[in-house]
């Protein structure tokens, strides 16, 4: 499997009853252009989502997905539910999880083979947050989050990383372009040496990408792609990011 360039996903958060959610599916399903466009909605209305997009290229996933496949773990969904309900990919190891529901990377790392074992598309994010960034400690963040939550041995062309710094997510601020050119090579860079040169896993760009600011950061060296936090709830500027890229 391999993802036409730009990527562009969308990542709900914990927003969309159905009406807009609905709504906002159907626009992102018609919007013309090349490339690869992905919605993760909130897991209660995937499954319509799923069915209103029938039909499109557009990929429909989930926000994240629990290490074991069932069991006694209230307020979890499994990635074997996602494939069931139709989803095709997972995003895992997201900052608001990571630092808002203490996730290590090891539970990453599981979730992830969970959602290989589901043949879902896997979306990995990582990033630094801003003490890390101000002490100088991007890079091995950034390698310790690599190494320790991306699964060995399952099929890599179902592998895609996000760089989301922390500190850009949802505050309007965003790396300059050359901080996000080295942060995409130092991942480029790791993933080659885990995964081998021929693996080109998609590095994706998240943390305030809007209509304004997409097209130079779709431009950028070693950048396949954006995930898309707020501007994604809105149809007409998540179609002109999407644009801004062709
Ligand atoms: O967290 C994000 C996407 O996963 C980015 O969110 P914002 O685009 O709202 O900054």
């Amino acid at each position: 499997m391999s993802l036409e360039r730009p990527i562009v996903f969308g990542n709900w958060k914990m927003n969309g009853l159905r009406e807009d959610g609905l709504a906002l599916a159907r626009a992102v399903a018609t919007a013309p252009g090349k490339g690869t466009l992905g919605i993760f909605p909130p897991a209660t209305i995937l499954r319509e989502v799923i069915l209103a997009v029938e039909g499109s290229n557009v990929i429909v996933g989930a926000q994240n997905a629990h290490s074991e496949d069932f069991g006694a773990f209230t307020g979890s969904i499994s990635a074997p539910m996602i494939k069931d309900v139709g989803g095709t990919a997972v995003l895992l190891g997201h900052s608001e999880c990571r630092h808002g529901l203490g996730e290590a990377d090891a539970d990453v790392w599981g979730k992830a083979e969970a959602s290989a074992r589901a043949d879902l598309l896997t979306v990995i994010c990582i990033g630094e947050t801003d003490d890390e960034r101000t002490a100088g400690r991007r890079d091995a963040v950034l390698r310790r989050q690599i190494d320790g939550s991306m699964p060995r041995g399952s099929d890599v062309s179902k592998l895609v990383v996000a760089y989301e710094p922390v500190w850009a997510i949802g505050t309007g601020k965003t790396p300059s372009e050359s901080d996000i050119v080295s942060a995409h090579a130092f991942v480029r860079e790791r993933l080659d040496a885990i995964f081998g040169r021929e693996s080109r896993i998609p590095i994706l760009y998240g943390g305030s990408v809007k209509a304004e600011n997409a097209a130079a950061i779709l431009a950028l060296e070693g950048v396949d792609g954006v995930l898309v936090g707020g501007a994604s709830l809105d149809a007409e500027s998540f179609v002109r990011i999407f644009q801004a890229g062709q």
